[in-house]
């Protein structure tokens, strides 16, 4: 099948500074992908690029193989573009004109499900109704790739939920496929199901969730044994606490001696361990062999 984002090679620089750098990974189609990694990794510029906001410098970036058209992808700013004078339903009108595969049906029932009044003004709105009234236009345009920057931001817990809740059931019902960034990466564990790691402007992570917690685990044991563990296994990162040390290895489940417990990562821990150590990677062959 054919990928919904596919990054070869690409590169971005803005004078001098590369804020994205031999970037190449592929998502597949039909995924909610979060795109995780510290202030100024390099996450907008990827986002714009995949939109078509930006050009590359180097390389090339393809949405369902095509390199040019964007007609079928719908980007949702960092903050939420919408007018504060329009009512809700001037918003909708507005999109209705603007594209020609607008869904007014879906996004008043989706509105109304939230209870969420067409005749409001959007600047009158909670944080929390503005990114679903937001996310309903950015849907009603019936995407192929729905592209979001930072969609979690500034949203208390609930609206969070409903937010990540709106877009699965959007994936679910037509199949959509989402790419999101967040800082929020406790948010994404039971909803997304691809990650991608971005670090100082190059991917470090790129891979199904269920792969990447399934194939890394936490060993904890005697501090003084931990390089023997370490020698025979890739290990991601290390933390010494006393006479203890963690290790997070990208391993099954591996036989060690008595002294040592095996438990399960969670994405929290897998993504903090990466980002502290900004040369470890776990990315599909060739990447990983390079
Ligand atoms: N228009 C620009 N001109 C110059 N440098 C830029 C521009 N946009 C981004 N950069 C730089 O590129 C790098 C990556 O920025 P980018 O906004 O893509 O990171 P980010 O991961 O989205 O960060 P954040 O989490 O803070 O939003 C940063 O060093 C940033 O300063």
């Amino acid at each position: 099948m054919i990928p919904a984002l596919e990054a070869t090679g690409l590169g971005r620089r803005y004078g001098r500074a590369w804020a994205l750098r031999d970037c190449s990974l592929s998502v597949p189609a039909g995924r909610v992908a979060a795109l995780v990694g510290p202030n100024g990794a390099g996450k907008t510029t990827l986002l714009h690029l995949a939109v078509g906001l930006l050009s590359p410098t180097a390389g090339s970036v393809r949405v369902f193989g095509e390199t040019g058209r964007r007609d079928r992808v719908a980007f949702l700013a960092q903050d939420k573009p919408l007018y504060d004078g329009f009512t809700v339903a001037e918003t909708l009108r507005f999109g209705r004109g603007l594209n020609p595969s607008w869904d007014d049906g879906f996004a008043r029932e989706r509105l109304a499900a939230l209870g969420i009044p067409l005749r409001g003004k959007t600047g009158a709105l909670s944080g929390g109704q503005r990114a679903q009234v937001a996310l309903t236009v950015a849907l009603a345009k019936r995407p192929r790739l729905l592209v979001l920057d930072e969609p979690l931001a500034n949203l208390d817990p609930l609206a969070r939920h409903a937010v990540m809740r709106g877009l699965m059931e959007a994936v679910a019902e037509t199949g959509l496929s989402v790419l999101l960034s967040s800082h929020v990466v406790s948010d994404l564990e039971h909803t997304c199901d691809w990650l991608v790691v971005l670090n100082g402007g190059r991917v470090q992570v790129s891979g199904a969730v269920d792969d990447l917690l399934e194939g890394h685990r936490l060993l904890t044991g005697p501090a003084e044994e931990a390089d023997a563990v370490a020698a025979r296994l890739p290990v991601v990162a290390r933390d010494r606490a006393g006479r203890r040390e963690t290790l997070l290895a990208r391993a099954g489940d591996p036989v060690l001696g008595p002294a040592w417990a095996s438990a399960p990562v969670s994405l929290d821990d897998l993504v903090m361990a990466y980002l502290r150590e900004p040369e470890a990677a776990a990315l599909p062959r060739p990447a990983l062999a390079r």
